[in-house]
């Protein structure tokens, strides 16, 4: 009787178990199909919309207006408007530049018709003509809301360099300069045409206000620049809170134009600044996101470091070229900037932290070539317009695809080709991974930026156009990724067993009490940990970047997931078991995912000279898999098990 009862129950149990398996499996597929159906929806909608390879559209909050068409946009890039004479002579005269890039023009005559703009266009590819040129245009001045004080300031630099009259209201502004300024917006003589200020100070200076309204109601207002519109809203990469209080200028200044400028704003982040803003209907035109001279690649770091590679690259196929090296904390760029001196580059680090004389003058020696690299925290960004980088590498890995896109356009605005290289590292994954803990969607953008990295076999223009919900056809990448340039250097493999394995090992930690970090978790895996621990683990014979790669793809897809502790001094990232990893008690369940081919040293090409050249093949990042398995490398191909 007894035997029958636990036969039942244990066979409750399984249908159990399996029902919840099922369960997950269905909210699997509801998310699956949630996220199809969106994108089936957004690719209806640029079918619609499209029209050449600039596709300009009209606001979808804007009903009663005929969406901005193809021939619309043929009419905005005509040259017979009445300003348009002197905007062409102004182009060459002061700006010194002799055609348009693409939608300049359009987005010109837009502004100069009075028609309200939102102006998406890749890092680098000359938003800041598109509102200064028609301040030069207009009777009195242009106010422009950027987010830095320091990118007002190179861009007040630049403007001065070509006898534009421009200046600034902040923090930092004497009482004598503001005052000069303040009596300057009201001054019919117009003494400059743009005025920068911090969205702060238009949320806080109630004397700025005034003398908007005054300026406003002399008709000297001629337009507001909103620089980096992005930052308007919470789903946009950079929010910033006083942006949300700039709604204040169009409903005081309904009849003043605006120009919202960003490099990456999905159409979500555009309608909530378009609300935001009190923007009535705006229309948005998007240049395609594509930069063509940019070549993409990701090298995965070898255990010890990367700054021997990073320094052959300068060396080598960088030589004599000015470029920019990312890095994650100001400590690093302190170190990276001194190992990369060590080794006869000259190299100086950039961070928020040092004195701004400091940072100008790095700045300076940079931009004047007598240094040829810079090791930059973040904090070396927006408004840094160097024409001739050739390379951007990022030491470690940005903290989501937005933050890349926008650092690595630091690159080739010159047009001319430039290479952007990520080096990806298991542990940075986690250093990102604790820093972003307190953003609402951090985990999620770092967990797209790691896909990225982790990626081999889909274009790295594909993945950033799907980021992007642009619409894209791989061919169009011309090879200028690694992967549509080498592609198919991996291996499809199953690691259900191996899957099943290495979520043992944290479950058997958790049944010890004991939390494990993922470098601990590698070791104890590997075979490497307490002696207690050994007994009972099945070690793996995989190598260390194997493991490390199997672990990335579990946290990824859920089988894993993080486990935050706060101390007052660090926050520490421990491996728990995901919502996933209950399936892999289902025999029937089964994970595969691609892995890159272990591949000898003397199989992998040196560096080339050329930047973004074809004959660049491989750089050093392109490690063996098993490049701590030193045994292993007498082989030329190992395919894994
Ligand atoms: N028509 C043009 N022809 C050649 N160069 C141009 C043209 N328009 C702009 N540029 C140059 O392109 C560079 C980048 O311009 P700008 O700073 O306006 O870029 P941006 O789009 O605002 O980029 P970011 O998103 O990084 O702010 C500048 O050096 C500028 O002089
Ligand atoms: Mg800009
Ligand atoms: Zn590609």
């Amino acid at each position: 009787m007894a035997n029958r009862t636990d036969d039942a129950q244990a066979e409750l149990d399984s249908v159990e178990a399996e029902l919840e398996m099922v369960e997950l499996q269905i909210s699997e597929l509801l998310e699956k199909q949630t996220k199809l159906n969106s994108r089936k929806n957004k690719l209806l909608k640029n079918l619609e919309g499209a029209c050449s390879s600039a596709q300009p559209s009209g606001s979808s909050k804007a009903p009663k207006q005929a969406p901005f068409s193809k021939q619309d946009l043929k009419h905005y890039e005509k040259s017979d408007f009445s300003w348009s004479k002197e905007v062409q002579t102004k182009l060459s005269s002061v700006f010194q530049l002799s055609k348009f890039r693409p939608l300049q023009q359009a987005a010109i005559n837009l502004s100069m018709s009075g028609k309200d703009l939102f102006l998406v266009m890749p890092t680098g590819r000359g938003k800041s003509l598109c509102y200064q040129l028609p301040a030069l245009c207009s009777k009195g001045f242009t106010l422009v809301i950027a987010p830095l004080v320091s990118l007002m300031e190179d861009q007040l630099m630049s403007l001065k360099s070509n006898n534009v009259s421009a200046v600034t209201l902040n923090a930092s502004s004497t009482k004598e300069d503001s005052k000069q300024v303040l009596a300057g917006m009201i001054d019919t003589n117009s003494p400059f045409k743009l005025l920068y200020v911090t969205p702060e100070k238009v949320a806080k200076s109630k004397l700025l206000m005034s003398k908007l309204e005054k300026a406003y109601n002399m008709g000297l207002l001629a337009r507001i620049a909103v620089d980096e519109v992005h930052c308007c809203s919470q789903w946009g990469h950079d929010f910033r809170p006083d942006y949300k209080l700039l709604g204040i200028l169009k409903r005081q200044f309904p009849n003043v134009p605006l120009v919202g400028l960003t490099a990456t704003a999905t159409s979500n982040v555009l309608k909530d600044c378009q609300k935001i803003l009190c923007v009535q209907e705006p229309i948005t035109l998007t240049a395609p996101f594509n930069r063509p001279n940019l070549y993409y690649e990701v090298c995965f770091k070898d255990n010890v470091d990367c700054i021997d590679q990073i320094a052959a690259l300068i060396r080598g196929r960088y030589k004599n070229q000015s470029g920019i090296v990312y890095v994650f904390s100001q400590k690093d760029a302190e170190v990276v900037a001194t190992d990369l001196q060590k080794k006869d580059i000259l190299a100086q680090p950039y961070h928020a932290n040092m004195e701004p004389a400091d940072k100008s003058l790095v700045h300076q020696r940079w931009s004047s070539k007598k240094i040829q690299v810079v090791v930059a925290t973040v904090a070396f960004g927006m408004g840094i317009d160097k024409a001739d980088v050739r390379f951007v590498i990022h030491h470690t890995i940005s903290k989501s695809i937005e933050n890349y896109y926008q650092e690595s356009g630091r690159a080739g605005r010159d047009d001319g080709p430039a290479d952007c290289i990520v080096f990806f590292g298991f542990m940075d994954i986690f250093r990102i991974s604790t820093m972003v803990v307190m953003e609402n969607t951090g985990q999620q953008k770092l967990k797209n930026m790691i896909a990225y990295c982790q990626n081999l076999d889909r274009c790295r223009r594909a993945m950033m156009a799907i980021h992007f919900d642009e619409v894209w056809n791989d061919k169009e990448c011309n090879q200028m990724c690694d992967i549509c340039r080498h592609g198919n250097d991996y291996i499809t493999m199953d690691i259900t067993q191996h899957a099943r394995d290495v979520v043992e090992v944290v479950e058997m930690a958790g049944s010890m009490d004991e939390k494990l970090t993922p470098l601990k978790v590698c070791d104890a895996w590997m075979g490497k940990g307490p002696a207690k621990r050994r007994k009972t683990i099945k070690v793996t014979s995989l190598s260390r970047l194997e493991v490390e790669s199997i672990i990335i793809h579990l946290l990824l897809h859920g089988y894993f997931s993080e486990d935050f502790s706060f101390t007052p001094y660090t926050t520490y990232f421990y491996l728990k078991l995901g919502p996933k990893a209950s399936l892999l008690k289902n025999g029937s369940h089964s994970i595969t995912m691609k892995m890159r081919r272990v591949v000898s040293p003397a199989t992998v090409k040196k560096v080339s000279e050329s930047a973004g050249g074809k004959s660049s093949a491989k750089v050093e990042g392109k490690r063996p898999a098993d490049s701590d398995n030193k045994k292993s490398v007498a082989k030329k191909v190992k395919t894994l098990p």
